[in-house]
């Protein structure tokens, strides 16, 4: 039995509720934890307010902050396989994908470490004689943290290690159905020490939960990953104390591939681009757009690997390719195929369940080809979140991007093509947060990653990742006081 952590201590739900937690490959049950609600959230949120107004995290220096951070870092690196095995185990993504995730997140605690004591504030110059004027950054307060079941740990570490490196407290809430790696890493946080209620975790529902963590004027900002239209749900709920949002949504990413590019780099890229983690990635190349003048012959290279892609167990190391999260999410995924059917798309492969008798206790659904798409079409406008990828034509350079930005999205977008230039042109006019040239779903540490219009709101990772969890304040200090005698 897993516990939630409120003002250091781990603690069962107040109704007494549990809920299991089960692998998707398999529908096992691997452990049951602790179902809180809004009273719990309401004990957590009031525990990292009386930590935060306390001060002594928040005027903790920030070079020992770091130091927390880095630790947090090595006790990931010492636990890597154990937390590796629990991600596969909740999500059924591969073990090799878990085991990437935990260094990508060691990485991300390193890199705040790194930047917590490196901003002093900034003199700036003022236009008033005798006197000083200095800017500097503050933590926001406490901040509620909501993440989704797709990248459980990585999503919560991107909001955990910079809020904690500018001296915030935090209430953390991951998806309901894959807590796992969360409540470890809690743990983790446990062993290296922070004071009594800078850290809390509360386990529950979304519309329990999520909603005190949004609605509650006790919390300053609000940090949320996750669909599109919880995430407007969220901006409503926060507007009654104003307080901060950060919002990393969905995404329809395009894949453009023009006539020039290297034929075999980009097949083998527009498949990881679609298909990884079965295609419930945030920044997936949904769309792929492919010049006319080699559609066809793309399209049949596409089509034969996608057939040998491996479905099965996370854990074996032959395994590409795992389940969907959930039996609700593949009748979504399957909805929306049948959706594209209607709107005239035609499914050159997959389109269905795996027949393979190992496969019929996990949620599977096989890697899908859908042509003869447009961008009118819900099949391409809406997050499917699964393995689905529609195929567009185009013509040429204008019509190209023309299509790629036809989308309310706005996360990531990829182009192929050996020549340098039309990459640089293309991706300046892109309207999305991350463009890549000649690849795809690189992210790291160092660069910021969100979302231009719907996608999202604010930056995580990067030094806007740093910068989220903070307020500015500018101080300016008369140097000469005296009378100004305007009302003598
Ligand atoms: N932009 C990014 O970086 C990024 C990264 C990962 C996932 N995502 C997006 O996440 C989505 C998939 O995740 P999901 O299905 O878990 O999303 P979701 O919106 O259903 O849930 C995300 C989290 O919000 C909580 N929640 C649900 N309703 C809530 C409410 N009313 N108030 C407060 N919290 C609530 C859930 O319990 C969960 O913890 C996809 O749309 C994907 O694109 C985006
Ligand atoms: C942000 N990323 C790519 C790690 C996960 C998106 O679902």
């Amino acid at each position: 039995m897993k516990n939630m952590f409120i003002n250091g201590e781990w603690t069962e739900a107040s109704s007494g509720k549990t809920r299991n937690i089960i692998n998707p490959f398999n529908q096992e049950v691997i452990a049951t934890v602790a179902e809180g609600d809004k009273e719990d959230a309401k004990l957590a949120i009031s525990a990292a307010r009386k930590a935060f107004d306390h001060g002594e995290w928040s005027q903790t220096p920030a070079t020992e902050r770091g130091k927390k951070v880095l630790h947090i870092a090595q006790l990931i690196e010492r636990d890597k396989e154990e937390l590796a095995e629990l991600e596969s185990l909740d999500t059924g993504k591969t073990i090799t994908e878990s085991r990437a995730d935990m260094d990508d997140i060691a990485g991300v605690f390193r890199y705040f470490a790194g930047l917590a004591d490196k901003d002093g504030g900034e003199m700036i110059e003022s236009p008033i004689p005798d006197s000083q004027s200095k800017v500097v950054r503050e933590p926001v307060g406490v901040c509620g943290q909501i993440t989704p079941w797709n990248y459980p740990l990585l999503q919560a570490a991107w909001k955990i290690a910079p809020a904690l490196a500018t001296g915030n407290t935090i209430v953390m809430k991951p998806s309901e159905i894959t807590p796992l790696t969360t409540i470890k890493v809690t743990e983790l946080m446990e062993e290296v020490g922070f004071p009594k209620g800078v850290v809390n975790l509360v386990l529950g529902e979304g519309t329990t939960v999520g909603n005190e963590l949004a609605e509650s004027h006790d919390v300053d900002l609000i940090s949320f990953t996750g669909g599109i239209e919880t995430g407007k749900k969220i901006m409503q709920t926060a507007s009654g104390n104003v307080k901060k949002i950060a919002l990393e949504l969905g995404g329809k990413n395009p894949n453009i591939v023009f006539a020039d590019a290297d034929f075999e780099t980009a097949v083998d890229q527009a498949l990881n681009a679609i298909f990884f983690h079965a295609g419930q990635v945030c920044s997936a190349g949904a769309r792929l757009l492919v010049e006319d003048s080699i559609h066809d012959e793309f399209v049949e290279a596409l089509v034969e690997r996608t057939k040998r892609i491996k479905l099965g167990n996370g854990f074996d190391e032959e395994t590409q390719s795992g389940p969907l999260i959930s039996a609700e999410h593949r009748a979504k995924v399957e909805k929306y195929v049948e959706i594209g059917k209607e709107e005239g798309a035609t499914v050159l492969v997959g389109g269905s369940r795996p027949e393979d008798p190992e496969l019929q206790n996990g949620f599977f659904y096989l890697p899908t080809i859908m042509t003869d798409c447009r961008s009118d079409m819900r099949i391409v406008q809406e997050e499917v979140f699964g393995p689905v990828l529609t195929v567009e034509r185009f013509k040429d350079e204008d019509e190209a991007v023309h299509l790629a930005n036809d989308t309310i999205y706005g996360l990531a977008g990829a182009v192929f093509t050996t020549d340098i230039d039309k990459a640089e042109r293309v991706s300046a006019q892109l309207r999305m947060g991350t463009v890549w040239i000649n690849d795809f779903h690189p992210y790291f540490a160092q660069a910021p990653w969100g979302g231009y219009k719907q996608s999202g709101i604010g930056r995580e990772l990067g030094k806007a990742g740093l910068e989220e969890y903070t307020e500015t304040k500018h101080i300016y200090r008369n140097l000469k006081p005296e009378p100004l005698n305007w009302f003598k």
